[in-house]
C-alpha cells in the first residue's frame, strides 16, 4: 500500500522539538481492566506533570473512539485496529515532544508489544493497572459489567472476551490496595528514576 510514498524528513527533528520544551517525550501506555483506573490515574498524572510545567497529553479509550476510533467495535480486529492507530497517534505526538499518557483496555500481548516496538528503548512505559476482577465488577463506574453479565452487551473484556496481562510492565499497580495518590507518586518515582522527569 505504501509502495509509492516517499518518506520525508522534517527541518526540524524530534529531539529539536522536545529540547525546546525542555522535556524527555515518552509514552505512559496504561492497561487494564474496565472499571481498573486507567483513567482516573492517567488524569491524576496528567494533572501531576502539568503542574510541574511538562507538556502533556491524554489519550483515553472512551474519547477516542467517539471520533478517530468512532468506526471500530470490540471484536478482536477491531481492537487490533484500535490500538494501531492510538500507538500511531502517541507516537507522532512524541515526535512533536510530549509527554503522552494513552489509556485503553488494549488487551492483547502481542499489540502492546507492537506499539512498543514503535519507540526507542525507554521511551515506552507500560503501566499495568492490576486491579483485581472482582474490585473492577464491584465498582462498575458505567454499570457495563452488569450488562455483559446479563447478556446485553456480548465480547466484554473480563467477561466473555480475553485480557492477557503483561508478564513484564515497568510498573504496577492496584487500585483496591492503592489511593490515587500513591498510584501516582508511584508513577512520579519511576519517571524520575529513568531521567525522565526531574527528581
Ligand atoms: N465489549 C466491551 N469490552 C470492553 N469495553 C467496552 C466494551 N463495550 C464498551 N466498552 C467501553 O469501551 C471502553 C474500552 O475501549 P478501549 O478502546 O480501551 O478498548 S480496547 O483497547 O480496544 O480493547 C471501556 O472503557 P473503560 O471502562 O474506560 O476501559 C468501556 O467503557
Ligand atoms: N485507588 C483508586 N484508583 C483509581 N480509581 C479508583 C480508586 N478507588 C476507587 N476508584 C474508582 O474506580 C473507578 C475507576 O474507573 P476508571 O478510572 O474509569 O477505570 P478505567 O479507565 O480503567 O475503566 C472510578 O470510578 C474511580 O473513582
Amino acid at each position: 500500500m505504501a509502495e509509492n510514498i516517499v518518506w520525508h524528513e522534517h527541518k526540524i527533528t524530534r529531539a529539536e522539538r522536545a529540547a525546546n520544551k525542555n522535556q524527555k517525550p515518552c509514552l505512559l501506555w496504561f492497561t487494564g481492566l474496565s472499571g481498573s483506573g486507567k483513567s482516573t490515574i492517567a488524569n491524576a498524572l496528567d494533572v501531576a506533570l502539568h503542574q510541574r510545567g511538562y507538556h502533556t497529553f491524554l489519550l483515553d479509550g472512551d474519547n477516542v473512539r467517539h471520533g478517530l476510533c468512532k468506526d471500530l467495535g470490540f471484536s478482536d480486529e477491531d481492537r487490533v485496529e484500535n490500538i494501531r492507530r492510538i500507538g500511531e497517534v502517541s507516537k507522532l505526538f512524541t515526535d512533536a515532544g510530549l509527554i503522552v499518557l494513552s489509556a485503553f483496555i488494549s488487551p492483547f500481548t502481542s499489540d502492546r508489544r507492537m506499539v512498543r516496538n514503535l519507540f526507542p528503548a525507554g521511551e515506552f512505559i507500560e503501566v499495568f493497572m492490576d486491579t483485581p476482577l472482582e474490585t473492577c465488577e464491584a465498582r462498575d463506574p458505567k454499570g457495563l459489567y452488569e450488562k455483559a453479565r446479563q447478556g446485553e452487551i456480548k465480547h466484554f473484556t473480563g467477561i466473555d472476551s480475553p485480557y492477557e496481562a503483561p508478564e513484564h510492565p515497568e510498573v504496577r499497580l492496584d487500585t483496591s490496595s492503592m489511593t490515587v495518590d500513591e498510584c501516582v507518586a508511584a508513577l512520579i518515582a519511576f519517571m524520575a528514576s529513568r531521567g525522565l522527569i526531574a527528581d
